[in-house]
């Protein structure tokens, strides 16, 4: 979220770096999205009806291939069996988005402080005596943390949805490209991969990289091109709308993707 920059290329990318950085941020929402807290409210609010119209695009096409779904998008909404918090830093998304709409969710963090708030939180807490009814209900709702960087990550479960979050401009495009193709045959048969992050908005079109979180921002034109070369199809992008302006964030998009898959090919201007 950070936004001192210069241009450069995304060669300037070192992990060791970045992971030094956020060891020095401290492990609240506020360090987690760079001074700007106020935003989480509305990010989380933004991603769930983003992720809704999602589910029912592909509702519409489970419909159109099972007959017993009567008429489509008429299929009542279910909470999906596993999803993914990538590069979830100490949970925001999971504690305030994820657990509505997922039964079980995986984490990945390379910084093992973040790691820990999750670990020792609500969401994994075991059940003891006074917890309330709404703890008992989370409880177990975090099965899997795994503390690695997304370019060493190697999914072993199948998931019905991997959020990534303002995390992606740690990756390299080469290895945000392979990282996209493994998360993709990570997905169950109707699974869908989000990126959610800030676009650049330089003048000459170019990705930023960002000295001081060292992540580089990149423009949807390079998002798109990375999609295409990871042999994914991009079913929906969206511009998150409502942050105060006088913050003066960068423009940050939503992107939905999914394996190359036939009826999708003649999409290739995807709605806003
Ligand atoms: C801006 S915070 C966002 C955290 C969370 N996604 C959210 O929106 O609240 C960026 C997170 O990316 C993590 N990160 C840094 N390098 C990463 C990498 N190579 N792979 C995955 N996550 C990384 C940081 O540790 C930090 O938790």
């Amino acid at each position: 979220m950070s936004s001192s920059t210069t241009s450069t290329p995304d060669s300037n990318i070192n992990h060791a770096s970045a992971l030094q950085y956020w060891n020095s941020m401290p492990a609240t929402v506020n360090g987690m999205l760079g001074g700007f807290p106020q935003v989480s409210r509305i990010d989380l609010r933004g991603s769930a009806n983003f992720l809704a119209k999602i589910r029912r695009l592909i509702q519409i096409e489970q419909a159109d291939t099972d007959t017993t779904a009567g008429q489509s998008g008429q299929r009542k909404s279910k909470k999906l069996k596993r999803g993914a918090d990538c590069g979830a830093g100490i949970g925001r998304i999971t504690e305030g988005f994820l657990r509505n709409v997922c039964e079980t969710v995986d984490v990945v963090e390379p910084v093992e402080k973040f790691a820990e708030v999750i670990r020792n939180g609500l969401l994994t807490r075991k059940k003891e005596e006074g917890n309330s009814a709404e703890e008992r209900e989370d409880e177990g709702l975090v099965e899997n943390i795994y503390i690695t960087g997304l370019e060493n990550w190697i999914p072993t479960e199948k998931y019905d949805l991997i959020w990534n979050q303002w995390c992606v401009g740690h990756l390299t495009d080469s290895q945000l490209t392979t990282y996209l193709q493994r998360a993709a045959n990570a997905l169950t048969a109707h699974g869908i991969l989000v990126l959610k992050e800030n676009n650049s908005t330089d003048p000459e079109g170019r990705d930023i990289y960002d000295e001081v979180d060292n992540s580089v921002t990149r423009t949807d034109e390079s998002f798109r091109k990375i999609f295409k070369d990871a042999g994914l199809t991009l079913i929906k992008a969206e511009e998150q709308l409502g942050f105060p302006r006088h913050l003066g964030l960068l423009p940050v998009r939503s992107y939905a993707l999914r394996p190359n898959k036939n009826e999708y090919d003649t999409v290739d201007a995807p709605e806003e």
